[in-house]
């Protein structure tokens, strides 16, 4: 199977691998689809009971990704929800030669100054404001906005209409669950979890999880 297709333009557009067939793979290959990729040339996933992702051809356990490159295999994406699994398996891949693209829905408004790791995905209606920067493998799920001169780390995940202010912090592998509200300038730190429709208006240590209006800590 060719893996790469040039397109009308001449340029390369790359039939990438998908990791992960659950709800957040569902999410990123409708993504995909609206942002004009060809079809993904197949999806990996260890459950051995994934019914896959529909009309993409299920091509084994995530192993195969290594022969798959050596096949010619280009570019690949980590559809998962677990952040440290896919930072970890963003690694894996990018070690093995993967690139690992940016997706991004065409709906994402994104302003020039803004910088986005490799290996992200920005679903619909995301907006990353002015000198904001993103690291790999992030997910800024839909509708979440990150305001101008945020810096959030590697892996983490901006859940649906959550919102930050200006200038606020996210460390490697945090969540900001949906809806929440982070005040301009705080700072969360790695591993944290912000819980469903928190208002945050103090920094968050590492690995703590808060909730509630205001934010204070769960456990
Ligand atoms: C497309 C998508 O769906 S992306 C999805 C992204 N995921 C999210 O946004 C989920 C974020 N997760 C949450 O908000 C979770 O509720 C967490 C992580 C904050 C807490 O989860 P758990 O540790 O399982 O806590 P649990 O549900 O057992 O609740 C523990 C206590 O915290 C309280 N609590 C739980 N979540 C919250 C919250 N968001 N705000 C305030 N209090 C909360 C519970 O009421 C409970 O209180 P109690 O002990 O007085 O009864």
């Amino acid at each position: 199977m060719p893996w790469v297709v040039p397109s009308a333009s001449g340029t390369r557009q790359m039939h990438i691998l998908l990791i992960g067939a659950g709800g957040h793979g569902r999410a990123v290959l409708e993504t995909l689809r609206d942002a004009g990729w060809p079809p993904p040339a197949g999806v990996l996933d260890d459950n051995p009971a994934s019914a896959g992702l529909s009309g993409i051809p299920l091509l084994g356990p995530l192993a195969a990704a290594e022969a798959l490159r050596q096949q010619g295999l280009e570019a690949a994406h980590v559809a998962l929800g677990d952040n440290l699994r896919r930072q970890a398996l963003g690694e894996w891949l990018a070690s093995l030669g993967y690139a690992l693209p940016v997706i991004r829905h065409p709906s994402a408004v994104v302003a020039g100054s803004a910088r986005i790791g490799d290996g992200s995905v920005l679903l619909p209606r995301v907006v990353v404001g002015a000198a904001a920067e993103v690291g790999r493998h992030a997910i800024l799920n839909t509708g979440c906005i990150v305001e101008h001169d945020s810096r959030l780390e590697d892996a983490v995940h901006i859940a649906p209409g959550a919102v930050l202010g200006g200038g606020v912090r996210i460390g490697a592998t945090a969540l900001v669950g949906l809806g929440a509200a982070l005040k301009p300038g705080v700072a969360v730190g790695a591993r944290a979890v912000v819980g469903v429709g928190a208002a945050v208006i103090s920094d968050v240590a590492p690995g703590l999880c808060v909730g509630g209006t205001p934010a204070v800590p769960l456990r």
